[in-house]
């Protein structure tokens, strides 16, 4: 066991001290990679790679499914000395966790940052053949990895793109430095420490006791539709937020609301998902869709809900020229919210 597990733990049955003890000494490995730059450089050594172009992970096709590739660090370097790239270039790579060895796992971006993207950019095709495998877009390979994979994916591309976009300091203009783990950037004439952000959003699902209410963009695929989603707005609450992105687009109040779970998602930026149900009023049902916002947004049974989760194959047109009604594939956290509500009744019957 580790230097950190003991004290707190030892009252407890053996199965949670081993429990509790992997997970604590795990968090405080990852605590000192963040803060200990030499540290860090150290688990590199023993590290594992995930490697990325232009925000675009390398994936290997596994029949329905894409894995991600781990690369060692002399296999890293071995590749950039190939392409003719700086192996200094590993000092641009993030910190995404670590396994229960303290294996560290980090993602580096074979373009953003170069010194050299052009040259990047062209040997693109080259790289793929040499790693035998592809760059995909994350968006198009997401439903398709396993959960740790796209979770970690997720992470890698967040950290990547907020680095890419805070090169400098936006107080005295000059170049930023990030520390070894990618946790921060500090600007080195004034000392102003920047942290990656990610933009806290609510999604809520509304019900009126017996129906719930979805909606969808312009944007969504043909078909697909979902919970309200909105921004949070500077100084608000949770809840605050959740009344007004209902007000806003679909013109209903919210009488009482009930937080079930949270998701970091990577599009378009970084968000912290934050999925509630709620109840409207009986009698108050009558939905005035915000155009500007969404295309369209309706009630819903729990039979046409219930039948639309087990919809395996959505896109498929149908004779007449439309699309089934279809919802959020399983990852996304509008699809969890959603199969709460189908398979937990009480959920349109919130506490006061
Ligand atoms: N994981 C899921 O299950 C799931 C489901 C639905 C939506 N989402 C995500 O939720 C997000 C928000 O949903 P929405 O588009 O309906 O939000 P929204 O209703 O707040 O409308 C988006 C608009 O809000 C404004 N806005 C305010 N603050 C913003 C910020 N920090 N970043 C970007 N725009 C901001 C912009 O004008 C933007 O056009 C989307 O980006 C979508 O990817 C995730
Ligand atoms: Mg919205």
């Amino acid at each position: 066991m580790s230097l950190y597990c003991g004290i707190a733990c030892r009252r407890k049955s053996l199965w949670c001290y081993r429990l509790l003890s992997t997970y604590v000494t795990k968090t405080r490995y990852l605590l000192e990679l963040k803060e200990d730059d030499d540290a860090c450089k150290t688990a590199q050594q023993t590290g594992a790679f995930y490697l990325f172009h232009s925000l675009a992970p390398l994936l290997q096709k596994s029949e329905h499914q894409y894995l991600a590739p781990q690369h060692s660090l002399s296999e890293l370097e071995k590749l950039l000395a190939k392409f003719g790239q700086d192996t200094q270039r590993i000092e641009d790579s993030v910190l995404l966790g670590c396994s229960e060895k303290h294996e560290a796992w980090f993602a580096l971006d074979l373009v953003l940052n170069s010194s050299s993207p052009i040259n990047a950019s062209l040997q693109k095709p080259q790289m793929e053949t040499e790693l035998k495998a592809s760059f995909i877009e994350l968006r198009k390979a997401l439903f398709q990895l396993n959960e740790k994979d796209a979770s970690l994916l997720s992470t890698a591309q967040a950290l990547l793109r907020w680095h890419d976009a805070h090169q400098f300091c936006s107080r005295s203009g000059q170049p930023t430095k990030k520390n070894m783990a990618g946790s921060k950037r500090v600007c080195p004439s004034n000392k102003i420490i920047y942290y990656p952000q990610m933009a806290p959003v609510v999604i809520t699902l509304v019900s009126d006791g017996t129906q719930c209410l979805l909606a969808r963009q312009s944007s969504f695929p043909k078909g697909m539709y979902s919970a309200l989603a909105g921004f949070c707005d500077i100084g608000e609450s949770l809840e605050e937020a959740v009344r007004r992105e209902v007000a806003e687009e679909v013109g209903l109040e919210v009488e009482r609301l009930q937080y079930s779970a949270s998701q970091h998602w990577p599009f378009p930026n970084s968000s912290l998902m934050i999925a509630c149900h709620a109840t409207v009023k009986p009698g108050q049902t009558e939905i005035q869709v915000n155009l500007r916002e969404l295309e369209a947004a309706a009630w819903f049974s729990h039979d046409e809900v219930a039948t639309a989760l087990r919809r395996n194959n959505p896109y498929t047109q149908q004779q007449n020229g439309t699309f089934p009604f279809w919802l959020p594939p399983k990852l996304a956290i509008a699809h969890q919210l959603i199969k709460e509500w189908v398979e937990k009744p009480t959920c349109s019957a919130l506490p006061a």
